[in-house]
């Protein structure tokens, strides 16, 4: 039986109570609508998204293999690559094919698995870079003084606020390159933050750090949300996917093949069950640079090579294996 405290409660709908467990499934208040997605390198199709819809206000996690797209789907969402085919919007503003300079401006940033801190400048300048919106062509203009002079005092000023609440503060005239990994991800996290944007995308933002920062940066991700900001996330370890997503999305071979809350993951889907394979309660170990290691490295191997073979058989990786499986299979 439930806990008497929590039957005691009243239920108060959540955002994603009436959606369907369906790939691309709409949502009551999305604040990123997507359509038809596509990006192909040479003949590899990275992403081939049909559809998707991302909840305001919430924190969707995106799970998949190697890949799966997930990286590349940030990139051009966020306009640091070109989709070939595809529109987006922002709050209903048309963000497709925009440079990231002006989709920040729209309220959408991103950060970077490798964490792209320039090592040669202070933190402090790095965090005051992020003011102009993301890395690119308008950093150049922004590292010309007179181009800061109006603003200078404000963004300094806001700057410091943002490196004390990561505390950063104390490392503020060190140079951003003698930080640790997981001091890098906060950096990047802070320089995001100055934009004041609606939606963060951030991709493996765990990956190279260490335990003890692995907590603040949750606890940080979680904050974001509770102030009202949209958090899409890229992560492989499925712990911290149960601990902090509202919503996951599921990405393998470039598409969309399942969606639903972090508690339906491992018994719902039968994609989800593939993917997470008979090994999902062992812990997932990565290298600094978030790459699989060991038994964690064989396994995606595994999944992969499993996902490429149903395909490469004509198989409906939405329809889930046919195989026997120990997990309740749930046709919704
Ligand atoms: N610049 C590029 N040139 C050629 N192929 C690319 C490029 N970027 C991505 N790809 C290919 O596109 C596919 C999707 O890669 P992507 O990095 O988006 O996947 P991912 O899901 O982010 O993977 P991971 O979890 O390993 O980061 C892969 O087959 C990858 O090799």
């Amino acid at each position: 039986m439930s806990d008497p405290n929590s039957s005691a409660a009243p239920h108060h709908p959540q955002p994603f109570d009436d959606v369907d467990r369906n790939p691309g499934s709409s949502k009551p208040d999305p604040i990123l609508i997507a359509d038809n997605v596509t990006r192909t390198f040479g003949g590899v199709q990275a992403v081939n998204v049909a559809h998707l819809e991302i909840q305001r206000g919430c924190i969707t996690g995106l799970i998949g293999p190697n890949g799966a797209g997930k990286t590349t789907l940030f990139n051009l969402l966020t306009g640091f690559d070109k989709a070939d085919t595809g529109s987006w919007t922002v709050n209903g503003a048309a963000t497709s094919q925009l440079p990231a300079y002006k989709v920040a401006r729209q309220g959408m940033v991103r950060t970077f698995q490798l964490t792209k801190a320039l090592s040669k400048l202070t933190v402090l300048d790095n965090v005051r870079l992020g003011a102009t919106g993301q890395t690119g062509e308008r950093m150049l203009g922004a590292l010309m003084p007179w181009t800061w002079r109006r603003q200078e005092a404000e963004i300094t000023e806001r700057a410091y606020a943002m490196l004390e609440r990561f505390k950063l503060d104390t490392k503020a005239d060190d140079l951003a390159g003698s930080l640790s990994g997981g001091q890098r991800k906060l950096l990047e996290m802070a320089r995001a933050l100055m934009t004041n944007p609606e939606i963060v995308m951030l991709d493996e933002p765990m990956a190279g750090v260490n335990p003890a920062l692995t907590q603040s940066l949750l606890g940080h991700i979680k904050s974001l949300r509770d102030e009202g900001m949209t958090v899409v996330f890229v992560e492989h370890d499925m712990d911290v996917i149960r601990d902090v997503s509202d919503w996951v999305v599921v990405m393998a071979q470039g598409s969309i093949i399942a969606e639903g809350p972090p508690s339906e993951l491992s018994n719902n889907s039968a994609v989800v069950d593939a993917y997470l394979g008979s090994h999902h309660d062992k812990p997932l170990e990565f290298d600094d640079d978030g790459n699989p290691v060991g038994e964690t490295a064989e396994m995606v191997a595994e999944m992969e090579s499993e996902l490429v073979e149903t395909l490469e058989a004509g198989g409906d990786l939405s329809a889930g294996p046919e195989s026997t499986s120990t997990h309740r299979r749930d046709d919704r």
